[in-house]
């Protein structure tokens, strides 16, 4: 990790830039041509785009029934109960998050109320290039079916057998998802947006990516296609104070750091002396690790900066808009109290961003790069459309009418004031 102690703020903006900036511009030229060849091309592109960049001769796009009944026998016991376990509190945190219709009488007559109406038909990505991310899965896929989505397309990038992992075909299947196509990237993005011979184009794309299908996300919004929102590679940033365990602050820095080249942590901290301690525990972790080479790339774009007091951590953390922020400190309650810009917060020494990746409930598909400020993460209002309704009677239309009259005349619409005239002109004779 590359080291600052006590950058004036003028230096910050330049410490606050994620490593996949740089290269934006490429990534989206590439992505904009997979779009016009999937578009072009359909399934063939889809076909092409596997054996290019994954590696997979594919017959068949979609996941047989066969593929997915077979899926279970493969996943061992504990990984099945560990996954129904997870399952189970994020469904619970999901569930409380439904809202009970809201009606109510603005004015006597005037009735407004509005429901929560699933979007119809969701593509949900999930990530497969390093890892097969089946976590992700529940995360879009639990309150995807809360919501009650009538229609959930799933694509993940094939291996290069061909196959999709068994851990995430066990998962669909817990969770009654049986479309799932073999494509992965931009061009699995670009299906879902346009729609190929085998994949339907969706109302909302939804799930985490590389940089591809972040920019992908980002130009199947521009078409038209609505998306959870811009997700790329993970980050976190730990506020650590002298209370913190620099073996459990390390831990967390290189989970997150596992995760591919382009992930970006950064550790805060008043302690010069923690500083030191958490460097030499990432070197130590980092050797045991199998995806170390994956880390240390990470790493080399990763930041340890000395900063002078709680209040300048904060400061830095909340115009960095982490993805994940953990509050290594002694007083963490406090300090969360002032966070305005983050995806998910976690408090304490004992409560690794790990559990919130998995299993504790919350979910962990959340924006990065700075999204934070403006975005929330995935959760069931992710999955619905709020629509509003109305109704007016007699003596309601006779209450807003002359309102809406006079307001309409003020803006020159004299449809708008007629549309209440007319009626008015009716119910006044009855
Ligand atoms: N923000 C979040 O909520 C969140 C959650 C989970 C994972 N993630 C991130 O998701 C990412 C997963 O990335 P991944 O790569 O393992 O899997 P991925 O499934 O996102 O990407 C793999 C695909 O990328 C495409 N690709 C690879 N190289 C390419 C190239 N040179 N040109 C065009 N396309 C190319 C291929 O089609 C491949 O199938 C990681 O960065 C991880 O940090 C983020
Ligand atoms: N940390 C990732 C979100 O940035 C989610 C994840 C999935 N599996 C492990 N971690
Ligand atoms: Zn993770």
């Amino acid at each position: 990790m590359q080291r600052f102690n006590n950058p004036a703020p003028a230096e910050w903006a330049a410490l606050q830039q994620r490593p996949a900036q740089a290269e934006a511009a490429d990534v989206e030229q590439r992505v904009r041509a997979i779009f016009d060849e999937v578009r072009r091309r359909g399934d063939a592109a889809l076909r092409e785009y596997a054996r290019l960049f994954d590696g997979a001769e594919l017959t068949d796009l979609l996941v047989t029934e066969a593929e997915l009944d077979a899926a279970a026998a493969q996943v061992p016991a504990a990984l099945q109960a560990a996954i129904r376990q997870a399952r189970q509190n994020i469904e619970r945190f999901h569930a409380a998050q439904r809202e009970t219709e809201l009606r109510l009488d603005t004015m006597p007559g005037v009735t407004c109320w509005r429901r929560a109406v699933p979007v119809q038909r969701v593509g949900l990505y999930i990530p497969g290039g390093s890892a097969p991310l089946f976590s992700t899965l529940l995360m879009l896929g639990v309150p995807a079916r809360l919501a009650g989505c009538p229609d959930i397309v799933l694509c993940t990038p094939p291996a290069k057998d061909g196959s999709v992992n068994p851990v995430i075909l066990f998962t669909a299947a817990e969770l009654g998802i049986r479309r799932i196509v073999k494509a992965g990237g931009a061009q699995a993005v670009a299906a879902l947006t346009g729609g190929t011979e085998s994949v339907p184009a969706v109302d909302k794309i939804f799930g985490p990516g590389n940089r591809y299908v972040t920019a992908a996300k980002q130009l199947a919004a521009q078409r038209g296609v609505a998306i959870d929102m811009p997700a790329g590679p993970s980050e976190v940033l730990v506020i650590a104070d002298d209370s913190a365990n620099p073996a459990f602050v390390a831990a967390d820095l290189l989970s997150q750091a596992e995760h591919g080249p382009d992930s970006q942590v950064v550790l805060l901290s008043d302690s010069a002396a923690l500083l030191d301690k958490v460097s030499a525990e990432v070197a130590g972790q980092l050797a045991e690790l199998p995806r170390r080479e994956v880390a240390a790339q990470a790493l080399r774009e990763s930041r340890a900066i000395l900063l002078r007091d709680a209040a300048e951590m904060l400061r830095f953390s909340n115009e960095y808009a982490p993805e994940h922020l953990i509050l290594a400190v002694a007083d963490a309650e406090a300090l969360a109290e002032q966070v305005s810009n983050a995806g998910s917060v976690f408090l304490g020494h004992l409560t690794p961003e790990a559990a919130g990746d998995y299993a504790s409930g919350t979910n962990h598909t959340l924006p990065t790069n700075g999204y934070a400020r403006s975005y929330s993460g995935v959760s069931l209002d992710s999955f619905v459309k709020k629509i509003t309704f109305q109704r007016i009677t007699p003596e309601g239309l006779r209450q807003l009418g002359p309102v809406v009259e006079t307001m309409a005349e003020a803006e020159g619409l004299r449809a708008h004031a007629r549309a209440v005239t007319v009626r008015l002109s009716v119910i006044n004779n009855d």
